[in-house]
């Protein structure tokens, strides 16, 4: 493919990212596997540089763009390079016309920055949201330590205890330590998260929202493979994907179940009141994950937000029904709007006034309301909102 060819390619790219997200549709990456998969003849060089352009356009542009050609006119704008690449040629866009509309930079959509703004996320610490993300791995102590380990590349220590960080684009997934269940894939600031679980030997977790289980075998590790660890979600092609992992991971002890939407407790009714912990890492606006999926930006709506806090609020309701006497509830988004933080422990603690939020210490981040924040400017992680409640004996 030519320059030009590709610069085409990444704004029809776009033109899918833009429908998906006001949709609510796949992610870019997906869609971006879909382009190719009928574009035989684009070779993988053209493919990662019409994936990098499509990703700096997505960086490049706030609000949702009216189109993929508007998006990719304002990366145009801010690179020479690019503009002249909008050169009218057989397989390449056309050329520029006076006034064409081009699609605003920025953050995000004006609410959003302003709700980001009250959440105290400006300035730096809302452009890093925008950030390449790092590459960071977990060595799985039912397996390995981070003192022994051996691995092909070089890597430095992260502040989470068996955290380490990787040069961006190592090929991880296809080392042996991988294969073999040695490591996992996981951001310090979701292993930070887990080390706030505090999980133990023996104890009986139920993690509510496991999705594929990133968070489920790092709290298998800390719980040494012994007691309970109940994996539960909504979701079955994601908690399908968790027991090959488990396996890989040694990760004997997860037990899986799927959970109705709206009758979550009904799988449940075994386990009401006897749960230690509940982790409840709940469906959230994904803010803090941006540096990942910026285009994440483009499917937030305030009536979306809405219905995340309601559904998070739900979701906090029947983790309290399942803990025991004396148990917690630990509360996780990886959102850094207090719409989805703070603000729902505060309701959940006027609703359930027996309940008392406990202070959250971790390696990394600050106190946010009755909770804690990492965040990917003060910390280098993805931005996370992290607090513990406790029931009374
Ligand atoms: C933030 S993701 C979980 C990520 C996962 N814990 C990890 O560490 O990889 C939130 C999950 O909540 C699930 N979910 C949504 N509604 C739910 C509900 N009512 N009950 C349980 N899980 C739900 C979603 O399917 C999604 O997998």
């Amino acid at each position: 493919m030519t320059p030009a060819a590709r610069v085409q390619a990444a704004i029809e790219v776009l033109d899918a990212v833009i429908e998906a997200a006001i949709a609510g549709g796949a992610p870019a990456d997906r869609l971006i596997s879909d382009y190719f998969r009928t574009r035989r003849y684009a070779g993988s060089k053209d493919r990662r540089a019409v994936r990098d352009l499509a990703f700096a356009a997505i960086r490049a542009c706030g609000p949702v763009p009216s189109s993929g050609r508007a998006a990719m006119l304002r990366l145009a704008d801010i690179d020479e390079a690019i503009a002249s690449l909008f050169d009218g040629s057989v397989h390449g866009p056309a050329a520029i016309s006076q006034g064409e509309p081009v699609a605003d930079g920025g953050i995000a959509a004006h609410w959003l920055v302003d709700a980001l703004a009250t959440s105290g996320v400006e300035g730096e610490e809302a452009d890093a949201l925008l950030d390449r993300a790092p590459l960071d791995i977990r060595v799985n102590t039912l397996k390995s330590d981070r003192e022994t380990i051996a691995l092909p590349e070089e890597t430095a220590r992260t502040h989470a205890p068996q955290g380490l960080r990787l040069r961006h684009g190592t090929p991880v997934e296809q080392w042996d330590a991988f294969r073999d269940g040695l490591i996992e894939i996981q951001d310090t600031g979701s292993q930070l998260a887990c080390l706030a679980v505090a999980a133990a030997p023996g104890e009986t977790v139920i993690d509510l929202c496991a999705g594929a289980g990133g968070k489920t075998l790092a709290l298998a590790a800390a719980m040494e493979n012994r007691g309970t660890l109940l994996a539960c979600d909504t979701d079955r092609p994601r908690l399908s994907r968790l027991a090959p992992r488990a396996e890989r991971a040694g990760a004997g002890m997860i037990e899986t179940r799927l959970l109705n939407p709206q009758r979550e407790l009904d799988a449940l009714a075994d386990c009401v009141g006897r749960a230690d912990t509940v982790v409840v890492d709940a469906p959230c606006s994904g803010t803090g994950t941006w540096r990942r999926n910026p285009e994440a930006r483009w499917r937030l709506t305030p009536d979306r937000l809405e219905r995340y806090a309601l559904t998070q609020q739900r979701l906090l309701d029947i983790a309290a029904a399942l803990v025991r006497p004396g148990g917690r509830i630990v509360y996780v988004t990886c959102s850094l709007l207090d719409a989805e933080g703070s603000d729902r422990i505060d309701q959940f603690l006027a609703d359930h006034p027996e309940w008392s939020a406990d202070a959250v210490d971790l390696p990394l981040g600050r106190v946010r309301g009755k909770g804690w924040r990492l965040s990917p400017f003060h910390d280098g992680t993805d931005g996370f909102f992290i607090a513990s409640l406790s029931r009374p004996c």
